[in-house]
């Protein structure tokens, strides 16, 4: 399977290793005695001094960590990368945006370095989008050594997949299958074999491997997976269980169900200027969200698996380029997605899995920002409320609103809900009889057939309150 003539670039770095290199493998290899403990807790202070040379990163790859401005390692990197420099297998825990990404992806690398090697890795990451969004983070990483990468996820052409899998790149990302919504993060294969079905995955790939296990959650399901998959790994934890980070600032907003619509325009209309990923539990609410939002002027667009692959990832795109300020998604969102830019999430539908309320309050507030989550609590919703704050282990505070004010909103929210309504049915026909050559318009972008009809026009641009 080793392909040194196509992995030049990357068999060219491993042989131009500087000494300064040799020197920080040595001073892995002298710190191996300390990574022997099964569990590596937290770090202590002198630890956040460490740089990615101290860890055993290769001078290559540290200097593609400074190109994306990483100046040091975050305390999850400080934890895991050198126990995966050392060959175990590793478990990752930290929070959301603390950077897991870097600390299993620089240690494959490195690895891909030591020995060149075409399917030298497969990741497999619980959302598509996820997927893509990981390829990106090795190519910046390893564009110095010419590493290729695959994403294969469903919704995108067989055949042109098959054809990227063809030419061997050396990492293969995928999106493990639906059985699997538990963030199975990462696993790093000598293989080629590739099956988006973890315990299939399992029994065909070489038993001789290493495998890495990351995520900001530890479920009952991530541990069948550890059993299943890892073999004496090292747990590298870095956060209490369940824990948000502290730079979020959380809120709960406790209001009648049939008002929900209301207070999303309120609020967005309050905290105009920001960026926001509101979460809906149902495609269809996601899309019918984001229809009357935009009938009401605001930049909303939906992100929900009823759309196809490309709609999927334009909606993403114009979100990331801020050219929509307001992502309506399910959670096919939730997991993994760094878009620094996210002010503030707000949590339309709860969710009813509590730990998918870490995730996806863990869109805002990443690598150190700071950054507010809002949670919708209806009076069917108070049972799941309580559970999330059990599980967090924090009471949230209530978000301040003016009911007046919100109930001055209804008229034209009811009008634009109905035109919404109109709008979704209007799809829905066309989804049923596409014409030829034209695709379904399932992001909702084209439907704008009565958008601006609500009477009082935009509501953008009339922020009471700012950041
Ligand atoms: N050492 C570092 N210094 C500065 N920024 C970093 C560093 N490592 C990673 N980052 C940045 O931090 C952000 C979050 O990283 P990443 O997406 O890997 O977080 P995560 O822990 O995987 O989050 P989640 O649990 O939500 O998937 C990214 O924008 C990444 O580029």
């Amino acid at each position: 399977m080793a392909d040194p003539t196509e992995a030049v670039a990357v068999e060219e770095k491993k042989n131009t290793q500087t000494t300064e290199e040799k020197k920080n493998t040595q001073t892995t290899e002298d710190n191996s005695n300390t990574t022997d403990d099964e569990t590596h807790e937290d770090t202590n202070a002198e630890e956040t001094h460490k740089s990615f040379r101290d860890l055993g990163v290769t001078e290559v790859l540290c200097e593609a960590c400074d190109h994306l401005g990483w100046k040091k390692p975050t305390k999850i990197q400080i934890e895991a990368i050198p126990v995966a420099l050392e060959g175990r297998d590793v478990i990752g825990l930290a929070e959301t945006g603390s950077g897991k990404t870097g600390a299993f992806a620089l240690p494959i690398l490195q690895s891909l370095l030591a020995s060149a090697q075409r399917l030298h890795s497969l990741i497999l990451t619980p959302t598509r989008e996820l997927a893509f969004q990981i390829a990106e983070q090795f190519e910046a990483l390893g564009s110095s050594i010419g590493v290729k990468t695959a994403v294969i996820v469903g919704g995108i052409d067989t055949m042109s997949q098959a054809l990227v899998l063809a030419k061997k790149p050396h990492v293969v990302i995928g999106k493990s299958f639906r059985s699997h919504r538990e963030p199975f993060r990462t696993e790093c294969v000598n293989s080629d074999v590739f099956v988006f079905q973890v315990d299939k995955i399992l029994k065909v790939i070489p038993r001789e491997r290493r495998t890495f296990l990351f995520s900001a959650t530890m479920t009952k399901k991530v541990q069948k997976l550890q059993r299943a998959a890892l073999q004496d790994p090292v747990k590298c934890a870095v956060s209490t269980k369940y824990a948000t980070v502290d730079k979020l600032q959380q809120y709960y907003i406790f209001i009648p169900s049939k008002y929900k619509d209301c207070y999303l325009v309120s609020i967005l209309n309050e905290l105009a200027g920001n960026s926001f990923m509101v979460f809906c539990g149902t495609c269809n609410n996601a899309q019918r969200v984001a229809l009357m939002l935009r009938n009401l002027g605001i930049t909303a667009i939906p992100l929900h698996g009823q759309m196809s692959q490309n709609k999927r990832l334009g909606a993403l795109n114009k979100f990331k380029s801020k050219s929509r300020s307001v992502l309506l998604a399910t959670d096919v969102a939730s997991r993994g997605l760094d878009i620094p830019h996210v002010d503030c999430v707000i949590n339309f539908d709860i969710p009813t899995h509590s730990k998918d309320y870490i995730h996806r309050v863990g869109r805002t507030a990443r690598a150190g920002r700071s950054g507010k989550s809002i949670t919708f609590v209806t009076q069917y919703d108070v049972e799941l409320f309580q559970r999330i704050e059990a599980l967090i282990g924090k009471k949230l505070p209530a978000f301040p609103t003016q009911e007046e004010e919100v109930m001055m909103l209804v008229e034209r929210v009811s009008e634009a809900q109905r035109f919404a309504r109109i709008e979704m049915k209007e799809s829905t026909e066309k989804r049923k009889r596409p014409k030829a050559g034209e695709e379904a318009a399932d992001d909702g972008e084209q439907s704008s057939g009565v958008r601006k009809k609500v009477k009082g026009g935009s509501f953008r641009g009339r922020s009471k309150r700012g950041r």
